[in-house]
């Protein structure tokens, strides 16, 4: 039980994936890019893996905080483990983030996992054994034929329920697309949608996130107008009174928030404000499983939904635990990418989605990712 060792590999994988000036991905030509698998292992031989960017794993941030606190530890102590290298942060001049805690705490549950031969979903105590998905489109763009126009967004929309989907949520255009930020530009894009799939299927938005109150507003009032399930991080998170003004002056309900810094306590305050009418949380936002459990709980306690948020292992393992989620966000999603083509270092798509549109959870241990070692070493570069 005892940890021995905590290493990171650096390994190239190919994507047609590119992101922007502000992070969102778009398609392109294949790439080589790299990506850090994290390992923990135990006295006895046992094993647990996560993947993050390697700047996020780099060899000054595990040195100096997370083998000091782990080396020596019995990995079930989770809870303990996290507490300790979260205190680090404070300390560690904005070296040390909340995404180096997710990849750490995800690389502990599932080395659990594969220690007792359980699913993660399961040792947090399972809900259910498939999650509903909503396809979430990638931010919108230039590219002749692909998400440039609300016609566009129409087409890719029949596509997606085609595939199963019954929620999409359409990611519009934002900088550094020539025009945008427009708001009613957004309003086109979604009634093209609403229009393309009928009544019954449920959408959401994700804008711009640095709109004016009025300008988030206005948005949030023509989505009322096409029977939208929710607005979602249209102004920045770090105003929370922000949030609490739309929300009280719209009907559709605010979700939030994605990308605001605090963790779960953060998100406690915006539920005290009445910022948000659905919480959300995330892996990755919060510092892994574990605080995103204690935000998704916390969230039922008030009576309220909190939304996941992202793909991957980790993420839908999560939404599998408890009942106040009702989505897996499966994406991102455009009309020249195949995202059922899963990564070149996965044997198998870690959400495999059916025709209904349900994802099923992986019967294999711990977070269940089908790693391919042999392409992780034949293409080491660190
Ligand atoms: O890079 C980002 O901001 C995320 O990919 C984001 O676009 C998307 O994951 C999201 O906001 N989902 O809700
Ligand atoms: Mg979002």
């Amino acid at each position: 039980m005892i940890i021995t060792d905590v290493t990171a590999r650096v390994f190239r994988h190919k994507t047609r994936r590119h992101s922007d000036s502000a992070g969102h991905a778009h398609p392109g030509p294949e790439h080589e890019v790299h990506q850090g698998i994290l390992t923990i292992r135990t006295e006895d031989g046992h094993e647990g893996h996560s993947f993050a960017p390697p700047e996020v794993m780099r060899p000054h941030v595990l040195d100096k905080y997370v083998r000091k606190v782990l080396i020596g530890q019995d990995h079930r102590d989770r809870e303990r483990l996290w507490q300790d290298l979260a205190h680090w942060q404070r300390g560690s001049a904005a070296q040390l983030t909340d995404r180096t805690l997710a990849v750490v705490d995800c690389a502990l549950w599932d080395l659990a996992g594969r220690t007792l031969d359980q699913p993660v979903y399961k040792l947090i105590g399972g809900y259910r054994d498939k999650v509903l998905a909503y396809g979430s489109t990638m931010c919108g763009d230039e590219i002749e034929g692909g998400l440039a126009t609300p016609e566009d967004y129409g087409r890719f929309a029949e596509k997606l329920v085609a595939r199963g989907y019954k929620g999409i949520k359409l990611h519009t255009w934002m900088p550094p697309v020539s025009w945008s930020p427009d708001v009613k530009m957004d309003l086109k894009a979604c009634a093209a949608v609403r229009e393309a799939v009928g009544p019954d299927i449920r959408l959401m938005i994700d804008a711009f996130h640095w709109y004016s109150r009025t300008d988030a507003l206005e948005l949030g009032r023509g989505l009322e107008k096409l029977g939208f399930d929710w607005i979602e991080e249209p102004m920045d998170e770090q105003s929370m009174s922000s949030y609490k003004w739309l929300a009280d002056q719209l009907d559709i309900p605010v979700l939030g928030p994605e990308s605001a810094a605090g963790k779960h306590w953060q998100r406690a305050e915006w539920v005290k404000a009445g910022a948000c009418d659905i919480l959300r949380t995330g892996v990755n936002d919060v510092g892994g499983i574990t605080p995103a459990l204690k935000t998704l709980h916390m969230a039922e306690a008030f009576g309220m939904n909190c939304e996941v948020h992202g793909n991957t292992a980790m993420n839908l393992h999560v939404v599998a635990a408890v009942r106040n989620c009702r989505w897996y966000e499966r994406g991102l999603l455009h009309p020249f990418l195949e995202y059922d083509e899963g990564f070149d270092y996965l044997k198998s798509l870690s959400d495999p989605m059916d025709a209904d549109g349900y994802v099923h959870l992986p019967d294999r241990p711990g977070l269940g990712e089908d790693i391919d070692f042999d392409h992780i070493e034949n293409n080491r570069v660190a």
